[in-house]
């Protein structure tokens, strides 16, 4: 594969690692996963992905952080709970299928090694579009190559770095969520929408732009093709309990995840796209 002269490879333990550095930002993904870590825009040099200090390149385990891939279902699997929770793309080798330079950014293209796995019938065809310029663009790209129509869920599950969650604010959602600290059960969703404990939330709604408010800092997220928003936060046991993250690093991230939960129907030949951009 030929990478254009801002991109290079580069191999972390296990994993090898796309490195993007242009006029616009640089930018990291790793090729397990199809799983973007890095997003830094020049214009102000902040880091936007949160990647656990503990996290694990080891290409076995989904690593804790940044955006992972969660296809072709989300949380875990509706009729066999032995199957991986998100989806089986995470832990899988993906490959570049196209990297482009244009007068906004570089674009790169990816694929996961298959589509198939247990727990999904579907003849599909996915593909990850990231667009690193001023704005982190992403897009994932399901198409059903098949006869016959399927379902998936799928996320974008970003994880943002925060200065301190206990002093930040989400801004954009107004309707009901499902809390999955609560049994499923529904809740309208709090003005202001602050942290004070874990949260684990599907906000049943489509916002075309959210906000985190961290210290005065705004980091925009526009989503679109998403039936849904999930927000994350294990809090302080949960993170203290998980061997990829350090007891207190609950603190500086927050999960902001543009997500079909509503089972979406692809048609034969059709396809549906999933967009994600980050400013
Ligand atoms: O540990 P995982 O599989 O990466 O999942 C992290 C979290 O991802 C969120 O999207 C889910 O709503 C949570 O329930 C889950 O704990």
């Amino acid at each position: 594969m030929l990478l254009t002269d801002s991109t290079k490879i580069i191999t972390r333990d296990n994993i090898q690692l796309l490195h993007i550095d242009n006029a616009f930002a640089s930018a990291e993904i790793s090729l397990f996963g199809g799983h973007i870590l890095s997003f830094k825009p020049k214009y102000d040099g902040r880091e936007r992905l949160w990647v656990s200090q503990n996290a694990l390149f080891d290409g076995k385990k989904p690593i804790r952080g940044g955006i992972p891939i969660c296809w072709p279902w989300f949380g875990g699997h509706s009729g066999n709970t032995d199957l991986p929770a998100h989806g089986y793309v995470r832990a899988q080798n993906w490959d570049i299928l196209n990297t482009e330079e244009s007068d906004t950014g570089t674009t790169i293209t990816l694929k996961p090694q298959t589509t198939a796995g247990e727990g999904f019938e579907g003849n599909a065809q996915l593909t990850l579009v990231v667009h690193v310029g001023q704005q982190l663009r992403i897009q994932l790209l399901t198409s059903n190559l098949g006869n016959t129509p399927f379902t998936f869920n799928c996320a974008l599950h970003s994880y943002f770095a925060i200065a301190d969650i206990k002093h930040c604010e989400l801004l954009g959602l107004s309707k009901q969520y499902s809390d999955k600290t609560r049994s499923l059960q529904m809740f309208d969703t709090p003005q202001p929408y602050c942290f004070s404990e874990e949260t684990d939330r599907v906000h049943i709604e489509q916002p075309k732009t959210l906000s985190i408010i961290d210290k005065q800092i705004k980091t925009r997220i526009l989503s679109s093709g998403h039936d849904s928003i999930v927000v994350w936060n294990p809090w302080q046991d949960k993170s203290s309990s998980m061997d990829d993250m350090a007891d207190d690093s609950y603190l500086t991230m927050l999960c902001v995840e543009t997500a079909v939960t509503q089972w979406q129907e692809v048609a034969p030949q059709a396809t549906h796209t999933l967009e994600q951009v980050i400013k």
